[in-house]
């Protein structure tokens, strides 16, 4: 009844018997649906074409030509933007390099080393991003307590923004604090330019020298055995993801885990440097930086510009196993570094190595799942190298009978040879 009287109300000055008024309403609904059909079915094409045309876009970014990547944009642990505890004194107002230095001094007074404390006599190691690197001494008064230190120098002549990264890096390994697997401030020098920046020597140098050492017949160098078994690999990588677990705890990751990032001491204490790109996170919550990563040791949604995240290095912690594991070769030693992204998305990864037992091989195959949220987190990656530490082999020393020439090296892992600080000869 109530359908019949809308239908009268809608013939409105027909009389229901006018059979022209009934066929023209019919006309209209006819017309009406098709066409919002036919044009909901384009708008949905339409944006499934976009979608798809966007993911083809950024699966055709090509790489850098050396291999390494520019920097994608970057998310905390969480998704969110990197963190930005601690407020960043450097005070980005002055416009003149002495009131600069005049303000960042006061501000970092208790950090301020005197500069005659510090032997004049340098051994250079490296050239790093900021300039050169050295290894020194410290005199503070009592000749007891002097000690080796890694002086940072940045370069001259520094720009005022360049005096300000320095700064604001000295300021973010302050409010980082003191961790046994990250590499310490011992302070700084920032009165008057040259700026230093001081730091606990780890006097043996990079895991990729040692691993790379290993190689050779010599059992011991400088105190240091240079010998490895499958345990102690789980050794170094546990304090690796410890580290790891301490950036993630301050909202920041690493973004390039790598052994030439790690220092090693005598006794296997292994701790994190390198740590450019996590102050970026800290300051930015972005990678802004030119900064370049060598692509094999690079996550997918990494090597795809997309946002990067804790579960990013763990990415790179397989491919740092496989290194540890190999004696240090390079990543994926058959593909071309500009063409890896491709070699992952035909979903290949690195087969195992000879020298790699299948419990490390599946550790690193849960760090290589394509998904980030399908490989491990920091506390299940931890807790399985425990697991697996309790039954690995404690005395075969891992062999490999090949030296490692670096200039090849370089190449086959898409690094600039000049960027690697190795202290080894194939002499
Ligand atoms: N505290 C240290 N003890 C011993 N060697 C060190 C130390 N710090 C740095 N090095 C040497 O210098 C190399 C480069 O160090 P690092 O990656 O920290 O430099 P960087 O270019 O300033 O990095 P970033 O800009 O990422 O902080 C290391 O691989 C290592 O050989």
């Amino acid at each position: 009844m109530g359908e019949e009287k809308g239908r009268t109300q809608s013939l409105k000055g027909c009389s229901l018997s006018d059979k022209l008024c009934i066929i023209s309403h019919q006309q209209y609904e006819i017309i009406i649906i098709p066409v919002f059909l036919v044009g909901g079915s384009l708008i949905i094409l339409g944006v499934i074409l976009w979608l798809f045309i966007r993911e083809k876009r950024a699966q055709q970014q090509t790489p850098g030509l050396q291999g390494t990547a520019p920097a994608p944009p970057v998310r905390g642990q969480n998704g969110e933007a990197g963190g930005r505890e601690g407020s960043v004194f450097v005070p980005l107002k002055e416009t003149s390099v002495e009131s600069l230095l005049q303000t960042s001094t006061r501000a970092l007074a208790k950090l301020q080393i005197p500069r005659d404390q510090l032997s004049e006599v340098l051994e250079w190691i490296c050239n790093g991003s900021c300039g050169a690197i050295y290894r020194t001494k410290i005199y503070p008064g009592d000749p007891a307590k002097s000690k080796d230190v890694v002086l940072k120098v940045l370069k001259e002549p520094a720009r005022l923004h360049e005096i300000q990264d320095f700064l604001g890096r000295i300021q973010f390994y302050q409010f980082l604090g003191k961790h046994q697997n990250l590499v310490q401030l011992e302070g700084c020098c920032t009165e008057g330019e040259p700026l230093y920046m001081v730091l606990e020597d780890v006097a043996q140098g990079d895991l990729l020298s040692f691993l790379w050492n290993c190689r050779r017949d010599v059992m011991t160098m400088d105190g240091l055995l240079y010998d490895l078994t499958e345990k102690q690999v789980y050794h170094i990588g546990k304090q690796v993801l410890l580290a790891l677990e301490f950036l993630q705890s301050k909202h920041l990751f690493h973004g390039d885990v790598a052994a030439r990032n790690i220092l090693i001491q005598c006794d296997l204490t292994a701790k994190l440097c390198g740590l450019g790109l996590a102050y970026e996170v800290h300051t930015q919550g972005t990678i802004t930086s030119t900064n370049t990563v060598p692509l094999k040791w690079l996550a997918p949604e990494r090597l795809l510009l997309r946002s990067a995240g804790i579960r990013g290095d763990i990415w790179s912690f397989g491919i740092l196993l496989y290194e540890m594991v190999t004696l240090g070769a390079p990543p994926y030693p058959e593909v071309p570094p500009t063409s890896i992204l491709q070699h992952l998305q035909r979903g290949k990864t690195m087969k195992r190595p000879s020298s790699c037992t299948q419990t490390m091989y599946n550790l690193m195959k849960s760090c290589w799942r394509w998904k980030e949220d399908n490989r491990p987190s920091l506390r299940e990656l931890c807790s399985c190298l425990e697991t697996a530490s309790r039954t690995a082999d404690d005395k075969a020393v891992l062999q490999v009978p090949e030296l490692v020439v670096p200039k090849l090296y370089a190449a086959v892992a898409g690094i600039s040879v000049t960027s690697l600080s190795y202290s080894y000869s194939i002499l």
